[in-house]
Formats: structure tokens, sequence, C-alpha cells
């Protein structure tokens, strides 16, 4: 039986936040530029409306000015990549995002490619992404940074582990496997088609839940002392009427197998948020040559 330790990602993402708010201040007093991250949000998800505003908050809180684009859901594609173009051309505009999931009627692609790469703070255009894949400068997606972060705490070096990542999104999983590839890992990326994935799961001595399918990866499939980040954020009934949100991981069997796991919520979801507004001020380093 293994201690199983909490990876508290609402606490380091905590402090990530004090510490880009310094460097905001340092940036600021040799520049005289405040960064500045623009926010677009189409239509009325309420989960997305609560990341927007969180998203606004903590931006202001660390000394950034936020410019927040609130459009109904009946926006067309070209309007909103008019937006886009406009907050491109904008110079107090150092950070761009457009909150995904978007309405069904406009793609999704063709919104993130319109992005200026230099001010994509959510590293989703293809430029950052080629950028990434060949060991270039980028933007990276926050989520995957967050998740980086939370292992190389713990871990320290993690050259010559063995990885698995769980999902194959372009925000999450894809990003994701080129970051720990970049820190020497030995990197799987298995989906929900990949066959035996129990036993695949079972070599990783980092595994990532990246699925999005509450509690798909069971307790049985975690190598003892493993370090396990859950990235699932999925809202689930509870029994006795409401709900509550759980991982892709089943938290309560991974307890006493693995080594470390992230909660949910409190885990890896806050470190997306603090991991934003340090590219935001990454962005505006660069544009300005600073
Ligand atoms: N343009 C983007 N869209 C989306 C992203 C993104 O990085 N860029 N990621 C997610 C949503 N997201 C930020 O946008 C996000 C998700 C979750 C959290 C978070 O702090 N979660 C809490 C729980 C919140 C709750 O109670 O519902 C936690 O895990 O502790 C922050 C940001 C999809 N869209």
């Amino acid at each position: 039986m293994v201690e199983t330790r909490l990876i508290d990602g609402k606490a380091f993402a905590e402090g990530l936040r004090k510490r880009v708010a310094s460097d905001v201040t340092a940036f600021h007093a040799a520049t005289g530029v405040t960064p500045g991250l623009a926010v677009v949000l189409v239509g009325e998800d309420p989960a997305s409306a609560v990341y927007v505003r969180n998203k606004g908050k903590q931006t202001v809180e660390a000394g950034m000015a936020s410019i927040e684009h609130k459009l109904p859901a009946t926006t067309t594609q070209a309007e909103l990549l008019a937006l886009i173009a406009a907050l491109n051309a904008e110079k107090d505009v150092h950070g761009i995002l457009v909150q995904l999931p978007l309405p069904g009627h406009i793609d999704a692609q063709a919104v993130l490619a319109t992005i200026d790469p230099a001010k994509d703070v959510d590293g989703f255009h293809v430029v950052n992404a080629g950028r990434l894949a060949v060991g270039l400068d980028a933007l990276v997606p926050c989520t995957p940074l967050g998740c980086v972060m939370l292992l190389k705490d713990r871990l320290g070096s993690l050259s010559g582990l063995e990885a698995v990542v769980v999902g194959r999104s372009n925000i999450v999983g894809k990003p994701l496997a080129q970051l720990l590839l970049r820190e020497d890992c030995t990197v799987t990326i298995a989906h929900s088609r990949t066959r035996d994935l129990p036993e695949v799961c079972r070599r990783a001595d980092i595994l990532i839940g990246a699925v999005g399918r509450p509690e798909m990866i069971r307790g049985a499939w975690i190598k003892p002392g493993a370090t396990v980040i859950d990235v699932g954020i999925n809202r689930v009934d509870k029994p006795g009427g409401g709900t509550r949100l759980v991982g892709d991981v089943a938290f309560d069997e991974a307890q006493g197998i693995a080594g470390a796991i992230t909660p949910v919520p409190g885990g890896v979801g806050p470190m997306t948020i603090a991991c934003l507004l340090q590219n935001t001020l990454t962005a505006a380093r660069r544009q300005l040559g600073a």
C-alpha cells in the first residue's frame, strides 16, 4: 500500500499568479506598458461565462488590463473574424483568446487561424503548435503548461520517465505530449480506441487523464507509486440529487496506489488561468522585444 499525496494545484496556481503580478510590476516599471488581454465569449454557455469572468478578474488582480467582448450566440463567423482582425491591430492588446467551445455554426479552426500568432495566448494557432512540435519558442497551451509545472514541482527532473497521456485533443493531449517529450519523457498518446488501455496505463510513471469521460481510468490501471494528473472536469449527477465535479480518474480507487494525484476540483483547473496570465506577460514581453 502506497501513501498517496495530493497535488494542490489551487495553492500552486495562487503562488504563480503572485509571481506573474510581481513580474508585471517590473515590466511596467521598465517599459511603461501594461499588458492587455482580450477575451472573446460567444453565446451563453454557463460554464464558459464563469471561466471568462474568472479570467477577467484574475487578469486585473495581476495588474494587467482586461478587455472583454461578450457576443450573442447569433454572431456570424464573419463578424467574429472582423473583431479578431481589429484586436490583432490594437497595440494595447498583447493577448487574444476566444473562449471554447464556440456555437456550432462557427468553424473554430478558422477563428483560431485568424488570431495573430504573437498574441495567441492560448497557444492554439497552428504556428504555435508547429513551433512547439519542432522545439522552437512558442506560446504553449495553458492547461498542458500547468500540468508540466505541477509534475516538475513534484518530481524534479522528468527525464527518462514513462508518460502515458490518455486523450488526443489539440488543446490538451497533443501539446502535453510535446511538452513531456521536451522534458525527455518516453511518451505514449492513448485514447478510447487504444487496444488494452488498462495495460498501457499500467506502464506509466506519469499518467495523464485528458479524455473527458467521468472516472474512466480505474485504480487497477495505475502503476503503484505513479504520479497521476487528472485534467478531466466532468459534472455528474449525485445520487440524492444535485451535481458534483469528477475527473477522468476514479479518485477514490487511486488512493493507496498512486504516489500522488491531482484532485478535481482544485488540481489542474486553477493552473489554466494562472498559465494564461503568464502567457499574456510573455506575449507582451516578446512584442516589445523585452
Ligand atoms: N479558449 C479556451 N477555451 C477553453 C479552455 C482554454 O484553455 N482556452 N479551457 C477550458 C475551460 N477553462 C478555461 O478556459 C477552465 C476550465 C476549468 C477551470 C477551473 O479552474 N476549474 C475548477 C473547477 C471549476 C468549477 O467549479 O466548475 C477546478 O478544476 O478546480 C479554469 C478554466 C475549456 N475552454
